[in-house]
């Protein structure tokens, strides 16, 4: 019987270059990468970018590459939740990636932020088990200054404003974020009270994990997020799309100015 040399480890199962999940070539990634969870995000983005690239795709993950003012900027889909965006941030970081942008969507809670209004994450609750691996305690993460002023500045420059905001990442979308189910509206209930009293203005399901982790491994790291529905009013958008190209512009700049910087 021959030996044979293993190709990759199980502790660290890369080879050549290329990570076990995120479907890249093993090139040099762009420093600056936008996660949107959904995989149609990423196509959305390729009408924002020049010179778009679809690296690959691979279960959730849809990597692409394209130029923004000039800069090489990547965007990268998470899918939902927080074990498929810690794969993300890690594989990407050793990619070559510094700076990550979550460009997602959320519901709000207060009647203020209204379907179509976009904002900023100015922190994360602590609400998730993968964020727990990265970062003990309680206490809220902050954004990364400088992606949060990238965003502020990137938005006025679109004669836009956003509203900064804090918020609870779940990782369950129906009783987590308080939606009634047949037997579990009392859980629901009371899941919403407690994220009420616990001050969240909004909910989505990756930006906790996003802050933790990168944050853990020395990048920087924010979000912008579109406001999908609102739970106040209990108002959905249908029209979704021009939402979400507006977010990926003010995004697209301030990745393109945080390239020049980091
Ligand atoms: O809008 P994206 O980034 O897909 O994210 C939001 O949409 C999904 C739920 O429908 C969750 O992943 C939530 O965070
Ligand atoms: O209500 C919503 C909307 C988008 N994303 C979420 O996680 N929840």
């Amino acid at each position: 019987m021959t030996e044979e040399t293993p190709l990759r480890s199980a502790s660290d199962p890369w080879l050549d270059g290329r990570p076990p999940h995120i479907p890249t070539d093993g090139r040099t990634l762009p420093r600056v990468c936008l996660l949107p969870g959904d995989p149609a995000r990423v196509s959305l983005a390729s009408a924002v970018l020049e010179d778009f690239e679809l690296i690959g795709e691979k279960r959730e993950y849809r990597l692409g590459v394209g130029r923004f003012a000039g800069q090489e900027i990547a965007i990268c889909s998470t899918g939902i939740g927080g074990p498929s965006t810690e794969i993300a941030i890690v594989e990407l970081s050793r990619l070559g990636v510094t700076t990550f942008i979550r460009v997602g969507g959320m519901g709000a809670i207060p009647a203020g932020i209204v379907p179509g209004s976009i904002t900023s994450v100015a922190s994360a609750l602590r609400d998730g088990g993968t964020a727990r691996f990265y970062a003990k305690g309680d206490e809220p993460i902050p954004a990364h200054d400088e992606v949060l002023d990238a965003l502020d500045a990137a938005a006025a420059t679109h004669g836009e404003a956003l509203t900064p905001i804090t918020v609870m990442s779940c990782d369950s979308y129906y009783v987590g974020e308080g939606r009634s189910l047949p037997g579990l509206e009392k859980a629901a209930e009371e899941r919403m009270a407690d994220v009420l009293r616990r001050g969240a203005d909004a909910m989505d399901m990756e930006c906790e994990t996003v802050f933790a982790v990168a944050k853990a491994l020395g990048r920087r790291y924010g979000a912008v997020l579109a406001t999908h529905g609102n739970r106040a009013t209990d108002e959905w958008l249908e029209d979704y799309a021009p939402v979400q190209q507006r977010m990926l512009t003010i995004a697209c700049e301030a990745a393109a100015m945080l390239s020049v910087e980091g």
